[in-house]
């Protein structure tokens, strides 16, 4: 768990955001049960952005339905990531023995949960700059943790504009290198998951999660009526998702994140989920921009890495 000690209370955490942001037209303070967010309307789009874990919730841009699934199970409890939009794994991925052993070796204590611990930790909001009507969201965070006893800083800047843009540093403050693992976990809405294709995986490798990650090869475009979980390790740096139903395309474009991760758990898996509706998997699909396994990043100390993700929605369907 982060270390809460130091946090000012919600009330004054709420009042404090909105001396600093309030008047900034379209920027809205808001609570959710225990969380809070900063919701932002733009000339061109408008997200959420929830301080536990920098997690996007929502992004819409205008004119087109939102671009993120976020479940309406979810209970906005503190330590508890929200089912859907933009969970950040770090800094290690899914289960901690799938991490190469260096990295592994470096993670203290027992019980490490899975995904790392950082989509718990609260973040601050450090300012909105606004240019031209694009909205910069500049977050960050210290992590601390029993599981990681390593000074860093992390920092997201959200650009809303047409496009939603995240770039995630990682600066290594400690006085010897040390390596993570990072996922964007991005979950997107779908009409009907049936009639989605990603056409840039045909001709793939992946690693199937779902037969202990046995390498495997991609023949077509990804087509999914059944549980997925699968790492393609040697990515396309732009991906499209094509949503027939909706008649739209997501489209990824990622830079030092080589991996992706698709993810839908189905029926079966989806009832044993957390905050996730017995028909959800219907409409979500995660396409997880990641830098993991061999691609795990090592950072010297003083070192700074950046990985950005651009996600795009458009009214065609694109290859
Ligand atoms: O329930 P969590 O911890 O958010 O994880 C969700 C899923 O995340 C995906 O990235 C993994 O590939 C899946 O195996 C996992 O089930």
């Amino acid at each position: 768990m982060a270390d809460q000690s130091e946090q000012p209370d919600l009330a004054s955490q709420m009042q404090q955001l909105y001396q600093r942001f309030g008047n900034l037209p379209g920027v809205h303070i808001e609570l959710h049960q225990n969380l809070l967010a900063v919701y932002v309307q733009t000339p061109k789009a408008e997200a959420r952005v929830f301080l536990q874990g920098a997690q996007v919730s929502h992004f819409q841009p205008k004119g087109q339905p939102p671009v993120l699934w976020l479940s309406e199970h979810n209970q906005y409890q503190v330590g508890k990531p929200l089912r859907g939009g933009i969970p950040i794994s770090w800094p290690w991925f899914a289960d901690l023995a799938r991490n190469p052993a260096d990295l592994r070796q470096q993670v203290t204590g027992d019980d490490a949960p899975a995904h790392g611990f950082v989509r718990n930790c609260d973040w601050q909001l450090d300012d909105i700059v606004v240019d031209k009507d694009v909205y910069h969201l500049h977050l960050s965070c210290r992590p601390q943790s029993k599981h990681w006893p390593y000074a860093c800083r992390l920092g997201l800047v959200v650009s809303v504009d047409e496009a939603l843009t995240l770039a995630l540093s990682v600066t290594n403050l400690s006085d010897r290198p040390w390596r993570y693992a990072l996922a964007l976990h991005s979950y997107f809405q779908v009409e009907q998951i049936s009639e989605v294709t990603v056409p840039s995986l045909a001709g793939q490798a992946y690693l199937d999660c779902l037969t202990d990650w046995q390498p495997c090869q991609q023949q077509d475009a990804l087509e999914i009526g059944e549980e997925v979980d699968r790492v393609y390790t040697q990515a396309p740096k732009r991906i499209a998702l094509q949503d027939a139903v909706a008649g739209r395309s997501i489209v990824l474009t990622s830079q030092n994140l080589p991996s992706l991760v698709a993810w839908n758990p189905w029926q079966e898996k989806g009832s044993r989920l957390s905050q996730f509706g017995t028909e959800d998997h219907n409409n979500m699909l995660c396409l997880e921009n990641a830098a993991l396994l061999d691609d795990a990043v090592t950072v010297a100390p003083k070192e700074k890495q950046v990985h950005t993700l651009k996600i795009e929605s458009s009214r065609q369907l694109i290859h």
